[in-house]
């Protein structure tokens, strides 16, 4: 299926649908797709490796099941990563506990940002419920789209904590309305798939998951036919620039294309233009 990706997720499905694209579902369907220690792990690898494997140039991530993610996995409790479990030893003092709760949060966030620095586009298909950690999970994806009975809660205010693998710092910039944005966050309520249209959380609504999944495939696989060069390299300014002045991100492209226009793909591009033919391209 793929050069690098070679071991199996125990909570993740990957299928290959086509030439570039790889499927990633989330594959919890029993709990509704919640997000338990070990998925914290398989999408920080899984992303990882999908940046470093030439045969995908596009991704899709959706979830089995009857719901996209209901947050993290409330039965299983908060995720304990591998190497920073809290030491036993007593008396152990509030630094001692709040160095490995700090260190925790961070590896946790890890496991989100893999998805946005994943140099390939990630293509999120969203369908009934996207809850707490779903929602950190949308949000660090390029692109989102949902069914008519999809639902987007910032829940963690209701379990008693201020989010913080994401949703607080992607959201307001996906969205662009800061009071709406806050208004979700502060009170977990239910966004109904119109409502995340009109404020530009999803970019599109389809009936049902297979419209969704048939959609998000054909956008996925038209944009893997692309340049990987260019792809990439659009994915990684449109990062940059978010977080930068206007001005930082000319420069930041001025410097990068400095490299990436030599690329072959310009001249195949314009060749196959001109001969009224697509263009092919190698792998990146
Ligand atoms: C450092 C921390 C990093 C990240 C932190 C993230 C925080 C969050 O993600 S906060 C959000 C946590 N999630 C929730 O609060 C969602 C809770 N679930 C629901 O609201 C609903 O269950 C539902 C998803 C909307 C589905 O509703 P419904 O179809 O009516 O099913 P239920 O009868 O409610 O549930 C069936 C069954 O599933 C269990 N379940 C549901 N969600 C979770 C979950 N997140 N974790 C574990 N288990 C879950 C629910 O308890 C039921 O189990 P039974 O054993 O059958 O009772």
């Amino acid at each position: 299926m793929s050069r690098v990706i070679s071991k199996a997720f125990k909570t993740l499905k990957l299928e290959a649908p086509s030439s570039g694209v790889l499927h990633v579902s989330l594959n919890r369907p029993e709990n509704f797709n919640a997000v338990n220690p070990q998925m914290w792990l398989d999408l920080k690898a899984c992303f990882e490796q999908i940046k470093m494997d030439n045969d995908v140039n596009a991704v899709v991530l959706s979830g089995t099941g009857k719901n996209f993610c209901a947050g993290l996995d409330l039965k299983e409790g908060l995720p304990i990563t591998s190497g920073l479990e809290q030491p036993t030893e007593t008396p152990r003092d509030v630094a001692r506990k709040g160095y490995y709760n700090h260190m925790m949060v961070l590896e946790l966030q890890k496991s989100i940002s893999a998805i946005e620095e994943c140099s390939k586009p990630v293509l999120c298909a969203i369908d009934n419920a996207c809850i707490g950690a779903g929602v950190d999970i949308a949000t660090s994806c390029d692109i989102r789209y949902c069914t008519k009975d999809a639902f987007f809660s910032i829940k963690e205010v209701d379990i008693g904590m201020a989010a913080d693998v994401g949703t607080l710092q992607r959201l307001p910039k996906v969205v662009g309305n800061i009071s709406w944005a806050r208004e979700l966050a502060f009170t977990a309520r239910k966004a109904l798939a119109d409502e995340a249209l009109q404020f530009g959380l999803v970019s599109r609504i389809f009936n049902d998951k297979k419209e969704l999944l048939d959609f998000t495939l054909k956008m996925a696989a038209d944009i893997a036919g692309k340049s990987p060069v260019a792809v990439t390299s659009t994915k990684t300014v449109l990062n940059y620039s978010r977080d930068h002045s206007v001005q930082d991100g000319l420069n930041h492209v001025a410097l990068w294309n400095t490299l990436m226009h030599n690329t072959n793909d310009v001249n195949s591009a314009i060749t196959a233009f001109l001969k009224k033919k697509s263009p092919k391209f190698s792998k990146l």
